[in-house]
Formats: structure tokens, C-alpha cells, sequence
């Protein structure tokens, strides 16, 4: 669908063979960002990688990214991190299921995504009931509602004066302000920290290896602190929430389909038997935890809408696309796109066994993460975070619907925003599996 919002052209992908054409064969055409006035003031004017525009600069700050910070062998050094996390997880929620309480998983996993974070980012685990927890968590909440708000300015510019009328502009200030100086913070004391004095975490953390590039002056780019400060805001708002997200509708998923669950439970409980939890080593045994995994993140893409801009002229079904029009990839009706998946609103994670159709960006009928050149490059480690917590939550407890909600009653309402939040938090009631 083409359409003009005020004077600027605006198109929407939302079938999988258009994504195809625009992803696959026009890949570097369609590999610009828009540039929204709240990511780009949020991510310090482009500077971090998701919200710049394809440029050489974009290039090497995603070489540091895809190389030093997200390479396999990194994602694999944080998996003790993970294991902790997700064994404390496992042990708060135990203490609900010993006196029969309801939990709000959606707060227990949001807090989970934001300690894991903040540990592998700052090498810091902040106390979760604690000030600075709270702190960093509204921070990064208000960043994530901006970075999704509708500017007047973004599509008709001779009305911006509307956002500074309606006080956005102002509170956009705000929380800029107050997220430097948490960043500032963070790289104050790691200049000035003795690691052991402070019972830092061994291993380097984010935080470090891009302050020791800028000492080093290794890459091509030389390395400032708002270029850091702007890696690290792309690393929280593209980590936090989308494995949260994934996490809550895979288990909202489950609930509605308790056959599903059972199986997906069997198939864990058999392999893993008594010893206790699930490791990342185990993860690749489990063949149906990961169809289960795939059909929700087709039927619930944590990034519904992969906002791009295109760089030059470009043909896309007969139709004459201009540079700089702001393109949205609907990833969730891509995703469902009658022409490719049969009842495509039902959750059935059979339909992925025995195809080859995946969830990595090379099969156009689903793409969560993306696809091409500007994919997600955290795609490893968010569909690590997020098998190793379904997995362990499955293994751990027998879930159960609050007292009166039956299976059709659990909501699939969405929140507006970047990430596709479940409107209402996900009650549930856990029952300690014994081993
Ligand atoms: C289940 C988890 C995740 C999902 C579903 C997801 C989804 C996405 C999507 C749809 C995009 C846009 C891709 C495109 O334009 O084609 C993206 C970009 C991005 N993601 Fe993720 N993501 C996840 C986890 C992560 C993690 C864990 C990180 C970092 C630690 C991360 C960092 C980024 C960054 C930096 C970009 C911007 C890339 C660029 O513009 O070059 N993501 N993600």
C-alpha cells in the first residue's frame, strides 16, 4: 500500500512476496532508516546503529556490534550470567507457587530481560526492588514509549511547532537528559572502578570493550562518548523488550493451546529428567521447544513494523517508489498472509515440522527479526534468552489459569509502541513441578 501522510510519501509492506521483492532483490535500496524525531534525538542524532541512516559510518559502528560485542563466542561468554538470572528467576516464582499466588509473569520477565542486560552492558547486577533497578527501568520505558510516539514534526514539518505545543518536544529533553547522565554515570565509574573492590564480573562487559576500542583507536571511526552512549541505547532498546515480548506470547500462546503445552513440557521434562534445569546445552535437543518458539514469534512478531527508508528510485511491482519514502515492513501481516499459511491466526507449531521455512531472515513468509543487510544482529542472543527461559519456566512449573479465567478469556490485546507488548499482563498460577 503507497500513501502520503502530508509530503511524505509513505508505503507499507504487509505481504510476504512485496517483502521478498523489497528485502531480497532491492536490499540496499530499501536499507535506509527514516529519520523519527524521538529515535534520533534518543539514539543522540543516529549515532547508534539502529536509528542511522546507510551510511559508511553506520557500516563500521555495525562491524563493532556484529564483531566485538554480539559475535558468537561473546553471546556464548554471558551464558553463566544467563544461567544465574534465569535460575533466580526460577527460584522467585518458586516462592509465589509454595503459597498458591497469582504472578505477574509480565513484570518477572521484564525485570529478568533488564537485570540480564544490565549485567552483560555494565557488569552490574543492580538489586531488583532496588532504586537504581527502578530507575533504569523508567528510564528505559519512557525511551521505548518516545522512540514509538507519533511526531506531528515526523510526517508534516511545517507543523512542528504542535509537538512543542502538546509539551513532547519537552518531556523528548527531558529524557534524553536524564539517560545521559545515567550513561555518564556508567562510564565514570567503569574509568574509575576496581573491579575487585566492587565484585564487578570477571569477563569484560559491553561497556568495556567499547572503551577499550576508543583508547585503542582500532576502528576506522574514532570513537567519542556519544558514539558509546548511543551503541549501548541500541543494545537496551533492542535486547529488553523484544526477548520479554517473545518470552510472554509464547507462554500466553501456550496457555490458549494447553495441548501444546503439554507436549512442548514433555518433551523437556523427558530429556532434562531430574537434574534440576535446563542448560543452553540442552536447547538444541529440543526439536518441538523451537517450532513452538517459531510460531510465536510468526504469530506475535515483537517488531511488527520494521520501520526503512528508501535510498534511490526504485521499481517495486510496477510501482515507481522515490528515494527517501518512509517504508514500514508489517512483519505481523506478513506473517499472516493468507497466501502463504494456511488458518494463519491459529497457533499450530506443527506447521513448521518438516519445512525448511525459518525464522532467520532468509524465508520471507516470516521475518521478526528482519532481513538483509540492516536484520537484527541480536538474533542469536534473543532467541538464546528466549528458549532457555521458556524452556526453564516449562520444566520448573505446572501453569495454571487464575481461579474463574478460562483459556478463551486470556487476551491477546496489544499495546502501541516499537515492541508488540501484551496489553494485559500475563496472570498465571504456578505449581512447583517435583522432580
Ligand atoms: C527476540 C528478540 C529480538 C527480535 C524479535 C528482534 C527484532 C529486530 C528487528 C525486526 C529489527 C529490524 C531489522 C530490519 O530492519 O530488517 C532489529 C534490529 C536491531 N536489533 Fe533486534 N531483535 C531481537 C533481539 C535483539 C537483541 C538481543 C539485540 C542486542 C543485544 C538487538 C539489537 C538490534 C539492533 C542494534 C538492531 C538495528 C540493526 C540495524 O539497523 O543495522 N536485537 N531487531
Amino acid at each position: 500500500m503507497h500513501m502520503k501522510l502530508g509530503p511524505v510519501p509513505v508505503l507499507i509492506i504487509s505481504s510476504a512476496k512485496l517483502a521478498k521483492e523489497a528485502c531480497k532483490t532491492q536490499d540496499l535500496a530499501f536499507s535506509g532508516r527514516p529519520k523519527l524525531l524521538g529515535q534520533q534525538k534518543l539514539s543522540y542524532n543516529g549515532l547508534g546503529m539502529a536509528f542511522s541512516p546507510y551510511s559508511n559510518y553506520w557500516k563500521e559502528v555495525r562491524k563493532i556490534t556484529t564483531v566485538h560485542l554480539l559475535s558468537l563466542k561473546k553471546i556464548q561468554s554471558f551464558s553463566p550470567i544467563r544461567a544465574d538470572e534465569v535460575s533466580r528467576t526460577v527460584t522467585k516464582i518458586s516462592g509465589y507457587a509454595s503459597c498458591n499466588k497469582v504472578v505477574n509473569l509480565s513484570e518477572i520477565v521484564m525485570a529478568l530481560g533488564i537485570t540480564l542486560i544490565c549485567r552483560i552492558a555494565f557488569g552490574k547486577r543492580y538489586d531488583e526492588n532496588g532504586s537504581e533497578m527502578r530507575r533504569f527501568d523508567e528510564l528505559l520505558h519512557e525511551a521505548q514509549v518516545l522512540m514509538g510516539t507519533f511526531f506531528v514534526s515526523d510526517y508534516f514539518p511545517m507543523f512542528g511547532w504542535v509537538d512543542k505545543l502538546t509539551g513532547l518536544i519537552n518531556r523528548l529533553d527531558i529524557a534524553c537528559k536524564n539517560l545521559d547522565s545515567f550513561y555518564q554515570e556508567q562510564i565514570d565509574e567503569h574509568l574509575n572502578r576496581d573491579r575487585a573492590k566492587q565484585g564487578v564480573e570477571d569477563d569484560d562487559d559491553i561497556l568495556d570493550i567499547l572503551i577499550q576500542l576508543k583508547e585503542q583507536r582500532s576502528c576506522s571511526i574514532d570513537l567519542n562518548w556519544d558514539n558509546i552512549k548511543a551503541v549501548l541505547m541500541n543494545i537496551f532498546v533492542g535486547a529488553v523488550d523484544t526477548s520479554a515480548v517473545s518470552i510472554i506470547w509464547t507462554m500466553t500462546a501456550l496457555m490458549k493451546a494447553p495441548k501444546v503445552k503439554e507436549k512442548v513440557q514433555a518433551e523437556i521434562r523427558n530429556l532434562i529428567g531430574k537434574k534440576g534445569k535446563v542448560e543452553e546445552d540442552d536447547l538444541p535437543k529440543l526439536p518441538y521447544l523451537k517450532l513452538v518458539i517459531k510460531e510465536s514469534l510468526r504469530l506475535y512478531p515483537p517488531a511488527p513494523l520494521v520501520p526503512r527508508e528508501t535510498m534511490e528510485r526504485c521499481i517495486l511491482e510496477g510501482y515507481e517508489i522515490q528515494p527517501k519514502t518512509v517504508v514500514y515492513i508489517n512483519t505481523w501481516a506478513i506473517a499472516s498472509d493468507p497466501e502463504y499459511w494456511e488458518n494463519p491466526h491459529e497457533f499450530l507449531p506443527e506447521r513448521f515440522f518438516n519445512s525448511d521455512i525459518d525464522v532467520k531472515g532468509q524465508d520471507f513468509e516470516v521475518i521478526p527479526f528482519g532481513s538483509g543487510r540492516r536484520m537484527c544482529p541480536g538474533m542469536f542472543m534473543g532467541l538464546t534468552n528466549v528458549e532457555l527461559t521458556v524452556a526453564n519456566l516449562l520444566y520448573s512449573f505446572d501453569w495454571e489459569l487464575p481461579t474463574g479465567i478460562r483459556e478463551e478469556d486470556v487476551d491477546t490485546d496489544v499495546l502501541p509502541g516499537i515492541a508488540m507488548h501484551k496489553k494485559n499482563p500475563l496472570l498465571l498460577v504456578p505449581k512447583k513441578y517435583i522432580v
